[in-house]
């Protein structure tokens, strides 16, 4: 049978990468996804603005809403101090599956706990089932029609605390209107655009911060 575009980035990454060095792993993917084929991982550049905001905060509780292959939990995870932890949110089956194995491969599975399935069942469970009190850092890279209606369930299940920050992908392309309008209208957000190009392309992206202010 055919094998997924994700399975053989993970081939690829298995098969060139260093096991247990999350760099290696990172620079893998991009090697492949821009010279072979285009994936949705945040990328090299984006996930420069990405490794600023999560060093800023340096997060106790992280939370992906977006797994993917794994790039940006390994991204994420690299820089979490001792303690910390990121739990990532994965829908999709077969990217959870191939997401398991590049975080293990990478080496930063003690940091990273990969949640799978419907972000807006997964978030009401966060604080008794995953034992959450709040988030202080939120990566939302899902599909860009849940990146509204998921901002205002962490705010009804109470995960967002006074200085919480989101970092959001995708605001140009494919872009996330719905979200950019609540959010930006929104008195309880301070918010700031990081204007950068889509993964692998010459294609205009930004990222939007979102700083929760209680
Ligand atoms: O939606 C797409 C998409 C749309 C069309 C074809 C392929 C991907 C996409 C593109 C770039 C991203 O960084 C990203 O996170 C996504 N996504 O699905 O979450
Ligand atoms: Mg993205």
């Amino acid at each position: 049978m055919n094998q997924s575009k994700e399975r053989r980035i993970l081939n690829f990454v298995l098969q060139n990468a260093v096991r247990g060095d999350p760099c290696s792993v990172m620079e893998t993917i991009d090697k492949y996804c821009s010279e072979k084929e285009w994936a949705m991982n945040v990328g090299d550049v984006k996930g420069v603005i990405l490794d600023k905001t999560v060093e800023e905060i340096n997060p106790k509780v992280a939370l992906e809403l977006g797994t993917y292959c794994g790039y940006s939990a390994v991204r994420i995870a690299r820089l979490l101090k001792a303690g910390a932890r990121l739990l990532t949110v994965e829908f999709n089956p077969e990217f959870a599956a191939i997401a398991k194995q590049m975080i293990e491969f990478a080496g930063v599975q003690d940091k990273v706990k990969l949640l799978e399935g419907p972000s807006e069942v997964i978030i009401p469970q966060l604080k008794k089932k995953y034992e959450v009190d709040t988030l202080d850092f939120v990566f939302v890279d899902h599909w860009k029609d849940r990146y509204a209606p998921d901002t205002i369930l962490l705010q009804e299940c109470s995960l967002l605390r006074k200085g919480s920050v989101l970092l959001a992908d995708n605001i140009i392309f494919p872009g996330a209107p719905e979200f950019v309008k609540y959010i930006r209208n929104n008195p309880r957000f301070q918010c700031s655009t990081y204007l950068s190009h889509l993964e692998y392309m010459k294609v205009q992206d930004a990222m939007e911060k979102a700083v929760f202010l209680g």
